[in-house]
């Protein structure tokens, strides 16, 4: 993890830090000069009443304060310059990190899990960085640096202090070993807390049409108790290092004094430096203290420390090739035998347990050597009874081929869960296939170059997404270069101009966030005019115009067979009506392809499009229907 944060810290910010660590250490020395000019203060002002040396020695100590206030002042302005450095650097890398996802990847976290991570995660360990900068060196400096002068003042006395450093110690490490468990309980409990926030949040209208608001308001207030209890046990434990830290001070105190006094007497010691040892004892518990505070603060931080990494570490699960096809011919798709499976969703890892972490690791190395062919799968199940599970995932998709030519118009139709969405997915590789091949103009996907292979798909996902901004920012997604005339043309295509130019702002009108201020039908058609502005040799709509009614439905069909013609479109839909005119029509049945004709051959050779006609017709009502009928 150190490395890793290290990489991030970069050059700038090592070399900042250094410079914060360098004001740190000159601050430290500054301040302990003070207690040795105070003892000449005493001894050699006060007692023999030389007012020149008081004067002197006075100057002298307001000089060191002045410069130990201007170390002290570049260590934590440094010091806060290379956390905050860390802590943007961090959050470029995860949000970078998490833009490269793959679908597959993206499937692995919650998104209330990746909030986390960016935003309290990694203020965990800006705030903990900067303390380490201004604390967690600064006490073995004043440690190291004070011990040293004590000693050369008394050893005898030297030798209690270090009794009562010991006792600290152990006081320390006791409670910093339970401490770390609980706060790590802590956080793991803030992350489950997080995440139901935010569905909560997200899902507040259904929330309220349900009136489940009391419902929701008590399982919030169980877990927020729940994170009170265990904080407040976690700060107990925190809480044992004040009296601990005053038994020692008081104890060194009367020790030093006993003592002390008879050094005095005995005039193997002055009233000075008697003063000025009971100044670095002080001075000495108090860093330990502080480092104390430190460690509890870096234990809370390690586990959003480990949840970074796992971000930042996630290797995409689909990538460029090396030496890419850099451009689609055209918009044919092959389907070669494909069967597709998610895999085995991978378990929220409870990254607090090093037992569990451990069981995980080892997962993922028996997974990669059967994938290697380093191990054999009957020695994995060996290893691991689950294993087997794992090797057998379900298989969304069996033995899928089919072959579209460019240009063509591909409905698709099947039963809720057959497998419409996975199919297509595969064509702008939002997921592999786990068997077979997908080719798209004449290639395969995967040796396409990814950015390549998406520009000329333009998809419009089932669950699709608006952003805050105008409706021309929204359209210019799909392309950043289109004109204004561009996105007025793909709007009437997709039959949106007219219900843009109804509002009073036209265009310029502006989308709230998630497109909560427009109808289901209305963000459809915008989404699809998106994608349109790509100008795809393939354009996908999943279910798209679920939300529209049928006779626009009809009319952005129509337009799409006049105006781009040699697109291959590929239209998912739950009605009849919005593949019936298609040149073929795929029929999907659990995953598998149970009919690919024109809507007449169809009719005549597939029972269930046949049955599903036949309910539609009588009842208009979607595939599922064909149950009933
Ligand atoms: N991200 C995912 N991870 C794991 N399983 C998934 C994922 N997405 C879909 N599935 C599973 O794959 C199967 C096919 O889902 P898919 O969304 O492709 O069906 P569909 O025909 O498009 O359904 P619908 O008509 O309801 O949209 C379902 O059993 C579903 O549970």
């Amino acid at each position: 993890m150190i490395k890793m944060f290290s990489k991030y810290l970069g050059k700038k910010y090592r070399l900042i830090s250094l410079l914060a660590v360098f004001g740190m250490v000159m601050e430290v020395v500054v301040e302990n000069l003070v207690p040795l000019v105070m003892a000449n203060l005493i001894d050699n002002g006060i007692q023999a009443q030389n007012f020149n040396v008081v004067l002197r020695a006075g100057g002298l100590m307001v000089a060191l304060a002045l410069f130990g206030l201007l170390f002290g002042s570049i260590g934590g302005y440094f010091a806060a310059d290379a956390a905050a450095g860390l802590a943007a650097s961090l959050r470029s890398g995860i949000y970078r990190s998490i833009q490269r996802f793959s679908f597959g990847n993206l499937d692995k976290y919650s998104t209330a899990g990746l909030v986390t991570r960016l935003t309290t995660d990694v203020s965990n360990v800006q705030n903990s960085y900067q303390m380490i900068l201004r604390t967690c060196m600064r006490a073995p400096a004043t440690l190291i640096f004070t011990l040293a002068l004590t000693f050369s003042i008394s050893r005898k006395l030297s030798m209690i202090f270090l009794v009562a450093l010991g006792f600290l110690l152990i006081v320390l490490i006791l409670v910093i070993k339970f401490a770390d468990k609980a706060f790590t309980r802590v956080f793991s409990k803030y992350d489950a807390l997080n995440a139901s926030v935010q569905e909560n949040v997200t899902g507040i209208r259904v929330v309220k049409s349900f009136v489940r608001e009391e419902f929701e308001i008590g399982r919030f207030k169980v877990s927020a108790e729940n994170i009170y209890k265990l904080f407040v046990k976690a700060e107990g434990l925190v809480c044992f290092i004040f009296p601990a830290l005053y038994l020692a001070v008081y104890g060194c105190m009367i020790g030093i004094s006993w003592f002390g006094a008879h050094e005095v007497v005995s005039d193997s010691l002055t009233t000075g430096q008697l003063t000025s040892f009971f100044t670095y004892m002080i001075s000495i518990l108090m860093s330990l203290m502080m480092l104390a505070m430190v460690f509890v603060m870096i234990t809370m931080s390690v586990a959003s420390g480990r949840r970074i990494e796992e971000v930042l570490s996630e290797i995409p699960k689909i990538q460029t090739p090396e030496q890419p096809v850099t451009e689609v011919k055209d918009g044919s798709v092959v389907f070669s035998q494909v069967s597709f499976s998610y895999g085995k969703r991978e378990e929220p890892v409870d990254w607090d347990n090093p037992k569990e972490v451990r069981r995980q690791k080892e997962k993922q190395e028996r997974m990669a050597a059967v994938e290697n062919g380093t191990m054999t799968r009957e020695e994995a199940m060996r290893q691991d009874p689950d294993f087997r599970e794992e090797a057998n995932p379900r298989f969304v998709l069996s033995d899928v081929t089919l072959s579209v030519r460019s240009g063509e118009t591909i409905g698709i139709i099947g039963g809720t869960g057959s497998s419409k969405t996975s199919l297509v997915s595969l064509i702008p590789r939002l997921y592999d296939a786990t068997e077979g091949e997908v080719l798209v103009g004449g290639k395969n996907v995967k040796t396409y170059d990814l950015k390549a292979l998406r520009d000329s798909v333009g998809m419009v996902l089932q669950k699709n997404t608006l952003f805050s901004g105008t409706i021309y920012d929204n359209l210019r997604w799909g392309n950043p270069d289109a004109s204004d005339a561009d996105c007025e043309e793909a709007c009437r295509l997709a039959c949106a101009d007219e219900f843009v130019r109804s509002f009073p702002d036209g265009y310029n009108t502006w989308i709230e966030q998630g497109g909560s201020n427009v109808s289901g039908g209305q963000k459809q058609r915008l989404c699809i005019a998106r994608a349109l502005l790509k100008k795809p040799k393939i354009l996908i709509l999943d279910d798209s115009t679920s939300a529209v009614d049928t006779a626009t439905d009809a009319s952005i069909r129509k337009a799409f067979r006049e105006k781009i013609p040699n697109t291959t479109k590929f239209i998912i839909s739950q009605r009849i009506s919005g593949v019936k005119d298609a040149d073929r029509i795929l029929v999907l049945e659990e995953g598998r392809v149970s009919g690919f004709g024109t809507h007449e051959e169809l009719l005549k050779n597939n029972e269930i499009y046949a049955s599903v006609v036949a309910a539609q017709t009588e009842g208009g009502g979607d595939f599922d229907e064909r149950e009933e009928a």
